[in-house]
């Protein structure tokens, strides 16, 4: 079975309830963008690329299933508000407001035809929409393709045989649409015989990798090791020869134009960690997660989340030998009334990352230590191109 964040089928939408995976795998409703709002805010749904097309989707549901005005203008007036709204939702994450701002476009465009009506104006929006969920998979699918054909051409371990790579946070199918970015990258390993091992993070506190990518790790049987977040520089140190560790694999929330990147918490120590240890440091992210309008990381708004999610955890119960799904508790694992700090990503320099993956290849620094972002936006669509290995 393939693993579905996301079911969508015109006027229907279903989202996999993440807070509930690894153990339950139920599947939430979405009739409207009042719905996909909390289901973002609250992380039942996340992942950067996951969030702008539940977020695009739950509008096309709300338009397909609503008694629409007949007058064009006043469905793109109702579409703007929406999508507007729905980008309120979480601010770190570029994708969900570039998909707003392509919407927009689409809905503004077709308003403007001659003859628009109101139906010709949802039609323009749920066709655009529906665009993202398909160009989503495949973007993932030439990720993965770019970042392997990259490790196994640009990295000592990949001189030796099938290498080892550490990811962080999840990337994976629950973050997307399918397939993938980071995560793909190592699916595109495992799928070439090229990788020898993954490794995941744990990355607290919400623990996207011991909860998500451990579990897609686990469903497409490629060989993994969880470590926690604190372990991550003594297996670099420890066993990276051993286990022919070729670098770090990341995602990302938003690339600014420079380079500068904001993901996960922790991924910045994991990128002095790859520079120390001489092992290569990547970010696998779609155009639509670079922001060439954000100049640099120190434009980029961080989000913080509660403190309870540092504090508490919450699962079915285990009494050491057997797990009760029927039972679900919340522990405190802080002393009461310790102040909490929880930014839910960091910024990675530019100068830390070797390479940014993309659907288009993988962009690499010039002589002068420069990323020049904005040549991934001169090739014409997310049309495979012949593999750019060595860069852009
Ligand atoms: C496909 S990259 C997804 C990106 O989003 C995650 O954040 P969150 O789980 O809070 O939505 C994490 O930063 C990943 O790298």
């Amino acid at each position: 079975m393939v693993l579905q964040a996301i079911k969508y089928s015109r006027g229907q939408l279903e989202i996999l309830d993440q807070l509930k995976l690894p153990h339950a795998e139920e599947y939430d409703d979405i009739y409207s963008s009042t719905d996909a709002w909390h289901a973002i805010k609250e992380m039942r749904t996340r992942g950067a690329p996951a969030i702008a097309i539940v977020a695009a989707l739950a509008l096309a549901v709300e338009l397909t299933n609503m008694k629409l005005p007949s007058i064009a203008e006043e469905v793109k007036v109702f579409i703007i508000e929406k999508l507007d709204y729905l980008v309120t939702s979480r601010p770190t994450a570029v994708n969900l407001a570039d998909a707003a701002r392509k919407l927009k476009k689409a809905t503004e465009e077709s308003a403007t035809r001659e003859g628009a009506t109101g139906d010709s104006v949802r039609e323009a929006y749920v066709s655009a929409s529906e665009q993202m969920l398909i160009d989503d998979v495949s973007d993932n699918e030439n990720i993965g393709r770019h970042g392997a054909d990259w490790i196994v051409k640009n990295t000592t371990a990949a001189k030796t045989g099938p290498v080892s790579m550490l990811t962080h946070c999840n990337t994976g199918s629950l973050a997307t649409a399918g397939y993938g970015t980071a995560l793909g990258v190592i699916r595109s390993l495992h799928a070439q015989g090229n990788l020898k091992h993954a490794f995941c993070s744990e990355t607290r506190p919400y623990n996207q990798g011991s909860r998500l990518t451990a579990f897609e790790l686990v469903h497409d049987r490629i060989p993994a090791t969880l470590v926690t977040d604190s372990m991550a520089a003594a297996l670099l140190r420890l066993r990276g020869p051993s286990e022919n560790i070729a670098g770090i694999v990341v995602g990302a929330d938003r690339v600014a134009a420079n380079g500068d990147t904001a993901n996960k918490i922790g991924t910045y120590s994991l990128a002095i960690l790859a520079k120390h240890h001489g092992v290569k440091f990547l970010v696998a992210a779609p155009r639509t997660t670079i922001d060439l309008d954000t100049k640099s990381g120190a434009d980029i708004v961080i989000e913080e989340r509660p403190g309870r999610e540092v504090t508490l955890v919450k699962g079915p119960r285990h009494d050491g030998v057997h797990l009760d799904l029927a039972v679900v508790e919340t522990v405190s694992i802080a002393a009461n009334g310790i102040g909490v700090w929880n930014p839910a990503f960091d910024v990675t320099p530019a100068e830390l990352i070797d390479g940014i993956i993309t659907e288009v290849g993988v962009v690499e620094k010039n002589s002068e230590g420069v990323f020049h972002l904005d040549k991934v936006f001169e090739v014409a669509g997310s049309t495979i191109k012949p593999s750019t290995v060595g860069g852009i």
